[in-house]
C-alpha cells in the first residue's frame, strides 16, 4: 500500500502495527500507546511529563531537546514493552515554531507564545492592514500570540539566516525523520494562510519580511510524514516506525477525538486552555464572528473548527504554582465546593491573565478594582475561577448558536479538564445543556485514531468516533433548572460596566 510520499506499509505490517500518540499540551505530554482489540479502542500510558516554559534574560522560552529527548524515552520504553514495530504521531500546542538555519540545525530556542514581545503587535500591525482584511483573509481570530506577530517581532537577522520556519510538532518530526512539513491544522493558526486560497497569504508573508519558501509545504493531516532514523539516535533503542502527519494541532486532535455524534453539539477541549466550538463544512468569518473574536482553525478531513479561546486551567494552574501549599486539581475542585455560591464577576478573558507575574495577586486586584469580595483561600480562589468559567462556557454556546445559526443542545467537554466533575455540572446548569465529559485524553485518541484512518486500520471519521463511543464510558450531567438567563445578563452586565470603567 503506498501514500503520497512514496512509503510502502505492508499490509501485514499494518495489522500488526501498534500506534503511539505523542500528545504534548502547554502543561504536560504524555506517549500512549492504542490497539483495536475485540472492537475496543484499548490504551495504555507509556510515559508522561512536564512541559512548561521558562524566562531566559527576559524571554520564555519552551525546552524543545527535553520534549525531543522525552519522545524517544518514551519510544524506547514501548521496545522495551515489546513493541516492536509502531506508527507514531505528535501533535503539540499551536502558533509557535523553531527557526532552521540551512545547515537544518536549530538556530535558537522556541519562544513561548505567553511571551511579553507581542503584547502590541496587533495594534502595530493595524496601522499598515486593518483586522478585517485579515480576519477576512484569514478567518483566524485575534490573539497577540499568533504567528503572524511572533514573526512580526522575531528578531530580523535570524529571520534572514531561516531555511524553513516549522511549528512545534512538524520540528519534532523533522527531528525524526529529517521530512519538514507545514501540517495544515496546526498551519491555521499562524494566521497565515488564506482559507479561501487553501495556502499560504502571499501578501501577509510580505507585511511580516517572510517568503512562502522559509515554510515547509503545506500537508493535509493523515499522511505518512516518513520513517524514523533509528540510527540518527543510537544512545536509544528504538522501534521500527513510521511517523504518521496527524492533525498536528492538538485541539485539532482533541476535537478527532470527540465522541460526538449527528448534529447539534458541541467540544470544549478543556486543558490549559479551554476551545469551545463546533465543527463546520465552511469557514464563519460575519462581522459577528469577528467582533465576538471566534476563529477559523482548519480541522481534519477539511472541516473548519469554529471555536473560541477561553483561558482554561492555565489560572488554576498558575494559582496552584503561586500558592504555598501544593494542592492537587481534586482538593482544588473539593476546596471550591466549600465555598458557598458565586462570589465575583472576573472576566478572564482580559489579557491580563494572559501571563502575569503573580496570578493570585492579579485575580484579587481585578476584584479590588472593581469593588468585589477579594478571593483569599484556595477555596475561594478555585471557586472563582470555576464558576467564571462556566458562565464564559455558555455566553460562548449561546454566541455559536446566534453567529452560526446552528442549534447546540449538548457539550462534550474532553481533555484533563473533563475530570472535573463539579465544573462539568456547573456548566450544565449554567449553560442549560446535557454535558457528556470525556475522554480525558481525546488529544492521544484523536492523534491515535487519525494514524488508525491513515494507514485502512479505520474506514474514516465516523467510524473512528463510532468506536470511541464504544470504548469508554461517557458520563452524561443534565442541567438543574435554574435561572441561568438572569445570572448570565447579570454577568454581562457587570463584565460590560467594568470594561467601560477602564
Ligand atoms: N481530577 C481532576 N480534577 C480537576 N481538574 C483536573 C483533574 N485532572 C486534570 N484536571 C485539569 O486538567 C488540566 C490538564 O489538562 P490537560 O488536557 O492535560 O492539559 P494540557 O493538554 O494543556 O497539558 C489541569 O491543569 C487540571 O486543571
Ligand atoms: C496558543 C493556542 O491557542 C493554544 O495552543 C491552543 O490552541 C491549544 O492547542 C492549547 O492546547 P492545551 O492542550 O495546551 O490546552
Ligand atoms: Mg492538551
Amino acid at each position: 500500500m503506498l501514500n503520497k510520499e512514496g512509503i510502502s506499509l505492508d499490509k501485514r505490517k499494518v495489522d500488526s502495527v501498534s500506534y503511539i500518540a505523542v500528545d504534548i499540551g502547554a502543561s504536560s505530554g504524555r506517549l500512549i500507546l492504542g490497539e483495536i482489540n475485540n472492537g475496543k479502542l484499548e490504551m495504555q500510558e507509556i510515559s508522561r511529563f512536564a512541559n512548561g516554559f521558562t524566562n531566559q534574560n527576559g524571554t520564555s522560552f519552551w525546552d524543545v531537546d527535553h520534549l525531543l529527548n522525552q519522545i524517544l524515552l518514551g519510544l524506547q520504553k514501548a521496545k522495551s514493552m515489546g513493541y516492536e514495530h509502531c506508527t507514531v504521531g505528535i501533535d503539540t500546542w499551536a502558533v509557535d515554531y523553531v527557526l532552521v538555519g540551512s545547515n537544518g540545525k536549530r538556530l535558537r530556542e522556541a519562544v513561548s507564545y505567553r511571551d511579553a514581545r507581542t503584547k502590541q503587535t496587533i495594534q502595530k500591525m493595524e496601522k499598515f492592514i486593518p483586522k478585517k482584511t485579515i480576519y477576512e483573509k484569514t478567518g483566524i481570530q485575534f490573539q497577540p500570540f499568533n504567528t503572524i506577530y511572533q514573526l512580526y517581532e522575531e528578531d530580523k537577522k535570524l529571520l534572514d539566516e531561516t531555511d524553513k520556519i516549522l511549528l512545534i510538532p512538524d520540528y519534532l518530526g523533522y527531528c525524526l525523520t529529517g521530512v519538514a512539513v507545514t501540517e495544515e491544522t496546526n498551519g491555521s493558526t499562524t494566521q497565515l494562510l488564506n482559507i479561501h486560497k487553501h495556502d499560504f497569504d502571499e501578501e501577509l508573508l510580505g507585511l511580516i519580511g517572510v517568503k512562502k519558501s522559509q515554510f515547509a509545504k503545506l500537508t493535509e493531516p493523515g499522511t505518512i510524514l516518513g520513517l524514523l532514523k533509528k540510527d540518527w539516535f543510537p544512545e536509544f533503542d528504538l522501534p521500527d516506525a513510521e511517523i504518521v502527519t496527524v492533525a498536528t494541532h492538538d485541539t485539532a486532535s482533541a476535537v478527532v477525538g470527540t465522541p460526538g455524534e449527528g448534529e447539534n453539539w458541541a467540544y470544549l477541549s478543556s486543558g490549559t486552555w479551554s476551545l469551545l466550538g463546533i465543527e463546520t463544512d465552511i469557514p464563519v468569518v460575519s462581522r459577528q464572528a469577528l467582533e465576538e473574536n471566534y476563529t477559523n482553525e482548519w480541522g481534519a478531513f477539511k472541516t473548519i473548527r469554529f471555536l473560541k479561546n477561553i483561558m482554561g486551567m492555565w489560572l488554576i494552574q498558575e494559582v496552584r504554582r503561586i500558592l504555598p501549599k501544593n494542592y492537587t486539581f481534586p482538593e482544588f475542585v473539593e476546596e471550591a465546593k466549600k465555598v458557598s455560591g458565586f462570589k465575583q464577576v472576573v472576566n478572564f478573558n482580559d489579557e491580563r491573565f494572559l501571563n502575569p507575574e503573580n496570578m493570585v495577586e492579579e485575580i484579587q486586584q481585578y476584584c479590588r478594582e472593581t469593588n468585589q469580595v477579594v478571593p483569599e483561600s484556595a477555596g475561594e480562589l478555585a471557586n472563582c475561577i470555576y464558576n467564571n468559567l462556566a458562565i464564559l462556557y455558555s455566553i460562548a454556546l449561546d454566541e455559536l448558536e446566534q453567529i452560526t445559526g446552528n442549534k447546540i443542545d449538548r457539550l462534550h467537554i474532553v481533555g484533563g479538564g473533563s475530570n472535573n466533575e463539579w465544573l462539568n455540572q456547573l456548566t450544565a446548569d449554567l449553560s442549560g445543556r446535557n454535558v457528556y465529559a470525556g475522554p480525558g485524553e481525546a488529544t492521544a485518541v484523536g492523534n491515535l485514531l487519525m494514524q488508525m484512518i491513515a494507514t485502512g486500520r479505520l474506514k474514516d471519521l465516523k467510524e473512528a468516533r463510532a468506536l470511541v463511543r464504544e470504548s469508554i464510558d461517557l458520563k452524561m450531567y443534565r442541567p438543574k433548572v435554574i435561572d441561568r438567563k438572569t445570572i448570565v445578563l447579570k454577568y454581562k452586565k457587570a463584565v460590560n460596566s467594568m470594561m467601560a470603567a477602564k
